[in-house]
């Protein structure tokens, strides 16, 4: 079953003889428990075209649609009421409040879903366990590491429970260590059946995936699918792991 959907999805920004056309027709499926990935140069449109699944923009042309729903010409309060609660989203910087607990961070979006506090803080320390951060509930932000503080966030995606993890470059900010365990976090999400759209530059980690999607000027310039299967979750990361495709 696909999850997501995206049908002739089209974004310009700025208009006139400023117009930048960014994406101008991408279409593609996700399947349910599905890891793929999103790569392509820089400035090619990737980050817009997450942002535009993860409900925080709008495409000018195209349908998308969330498990059958079609959410392309939804407002921004329509948006906003599916945000979280029908896709989980990471971004490269965290975006934590640095005054909240970790718990506290992980339990705010569901207040706008409209999820009473003690399940709202039960689900947050449900999700801090799943990423290995049951220990740390209590601790601000600024307390943990790089790769601790991505953890967090990737705990806040899975807390509404939409099973669809969207994620914009989750090393950018982090060593190499940390990212590899940040990475090896999601692909064992994704075998507990989350479903991952990754973001990334880094083709060892776009090998990680089912299936890598290329952007290239606006356009899915090809797909690619992992041929020999993913690296085994339990395996570290290393360059001999990288899937031929
Ligand atoms: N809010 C915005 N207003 C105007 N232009 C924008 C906006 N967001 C993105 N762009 C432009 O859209 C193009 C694609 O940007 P985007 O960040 O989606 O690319 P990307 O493939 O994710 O790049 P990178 O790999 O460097 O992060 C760029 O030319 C960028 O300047």
């Amino acid at each position: 079953m696909d999850v997501l959907q995206l049908n002739n999805i089209q974004k310009t920004f700025g208009e006139g003889g400023q117009a930048n056309a960014v994406l101008k027709g991408v279409s593609f499926s996700v399947a349910k428990g599905e890891f793929v990935a999103i790569s392509g140069p820089s400035g090619c449109g990737k980050s817009t075209l997450l942002s535009i699944m993860g409900l925080l923009d709008t495409p000018d042309g195209g349908d998308y649609l969330i498990e059958g729903q079609n959410v392309s010409s939804l407002n921004a309060d329509g948006r906003a009421q599916l945000r979280g609660k029908q896709v989980g989203f990471v971004f490269q910087a965290f975006n934590l409040i640095d005054e909240l607990t970790v718990q506290e961070n992980v339990a705010l979006p569901l207040k706008y879903q409209e999820v009473a506090k003690s399940e709202r803080l039960s689900r947050a320390k449900h999700c801090l366990e799943q990423v290995g951060l049951g220990d740390k509930l209590n601790l601000l932000p600024n307390q943990l590491s790089g790769g601790q503080q991505q953890r967090v966030s990737i705990a806040r995606a899975l807390a509404g429970q939409s099973g669809i993890v969207l994620v914009d470059e989750p090393t950018g900010n982090l060593d190499s260590k940390n990212g590899d365990a940040v990475m090896k976090l999601l692909q064992d999400l994704n075998g507990q059946g989350t479903t991952i759209v990754l973001v990334t530059h880094d083709p060892r980690y776009a090998d990680m995936a089912h299936r890598t999607i290329m952007l290239k000027d606006g356009l899915v310039e090809r797909e690619m699918v992992a041929s020999s299967g993913l690296v085994p979750a339990n395996q570290p990361i290393r360059e001999s792991d990288t899937v031929a495709v």
